[in-house]
């Protein structure tokens, strides 16, 4: 495989005090690829959104390196940084907050094409912005006009996608996109992250609690458990063949609707359980081969 657009190399990142801190990533690794889709995954707290975080040059990590095509991304200032911030776009997980209720969609998108399409003239923006929502599948000529509350959520969902695309980036940092959306509606946005993946030949770096939607989305999975990868590599093999305890009993936790709420309990192996909580502390940095492109680290 070529060179990865977004590569994290041995990355840390304590909050606090060095010794007393919350060490909310440990020593990550992770190659994002263009044309493909890295779902880093994991419950609550478990250090993802802090990846996402440094993924976006928001926060500096502690030690270790974040690297775009190769080059390191600490110390990147003016237009260097103005560059990386056009390359590597962010979806929030919260559509309404995302957006400006004092604005219409037309606003929203020009302002994205007006920074980061000097190429677009003026009289051209109106064009442009159609252009923008057709690619998400919203009728411009409805959606163009309104303010973000006279849409639903899915909608709103898609017009961040749409400008987030409209910088032309290399790399979509999708952080729960799809946790404030109504079930219903999901699918949907999953589905337009995955063709605008193929379709502009992105990098998607889909960060979610939800293993199930993980395979749907990603080509290749990353299981965050307590600020370290445990288990990564082919999506299909790591959720078909999971190594690490925390895998199993993330997959294990799975709603399955054929199985009642009482019996669901069941599934949840204690061992499991039992061997998850002794491993939350310990750093494990013996890395096992358990196929073609699926590693996990020995408990
Ligand atoms: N700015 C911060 N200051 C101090 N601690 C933080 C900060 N951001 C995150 N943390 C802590 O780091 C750990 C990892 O948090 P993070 O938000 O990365 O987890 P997450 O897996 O994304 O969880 P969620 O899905 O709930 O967002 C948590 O213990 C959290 O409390």
């Amino acid at each position: 495989m070529n060179e990865p657009l977004l590569r994290f190399d041995t990355v840390s990142k304590t909050f606090g005090s060095e010794t007393g801190g919350v060490r909310a990533a440990r020593s990550v690794n992770f190659a994002l690829h263009s044309g493909r889709a890295l779902a880093i995954v994991g419950e609550s707290g478990s250090g993802k959104t802090t990846c996402a975080r440094m993924a976006m040059l928001e926060y500096l990590p502690t030690s270790g390196r974040v690297l775009f095509k190769g080059e390191p991304t600490a110390g990147r200032r003016g237009r260097d940084l103005a560059t990386y911030r056009q390359a590597v776009q962010m979806i929030f997980q919260d559509p309404f907050a995302s957006l400006n209720p004092a604005h219409t969609i037309a606003y929203h998108l020009k302002r994205t094409l007006r920074l980061h399409r000097p190429d677009i003239r003026s009289a051209d923006l109106d064009a442009a912005v159609f252009e923008q929502l057709a690619g998400v599948k919203l009728d411009p000529a409805i959606v163009a006009p309104k303010y973000p509350h006279e849409l639903s959520g899915g909608q709103r969902q898609r017009v961040n996608i749409a400008r987030a695309l409209a910088a032309r980036p290399q790399v979509l940092v999708a952080d729960e996109p799809t946790s404030m959306l109504d079930v219903s509606v999901r699918l949907g946005v999953l589905n337009l992250l995955n063709e605008m993946k193929a379709a502009r030949n992105l990098g998607l770096l889909y960060i979610t609690h939800d293993i199930a939607t993980a395979r749907y989305v990603a080509e290749d999975i990353a299981v965050m458990y307590s600020g370290q990868i445990v288990e990564w590599g082919d999506c299909g093999a790591v959720i078909d063949n999971p190594q690490h305890p925390y895998t199993k009993l993330l997959l294990s936790a799975v709603p399955d609707p054929a199985c009642r709420f009482s019996d669901a309990a069941s599934r949840i192996d204690p061992g499991a359980v039992e061997a998850v909580r002794r491993i939350a502390a310990k750093d494990q940095s013996e890395v096992v081969t358990a196929g073609e492109n699926h590693f996990v680290l020995a408990v």
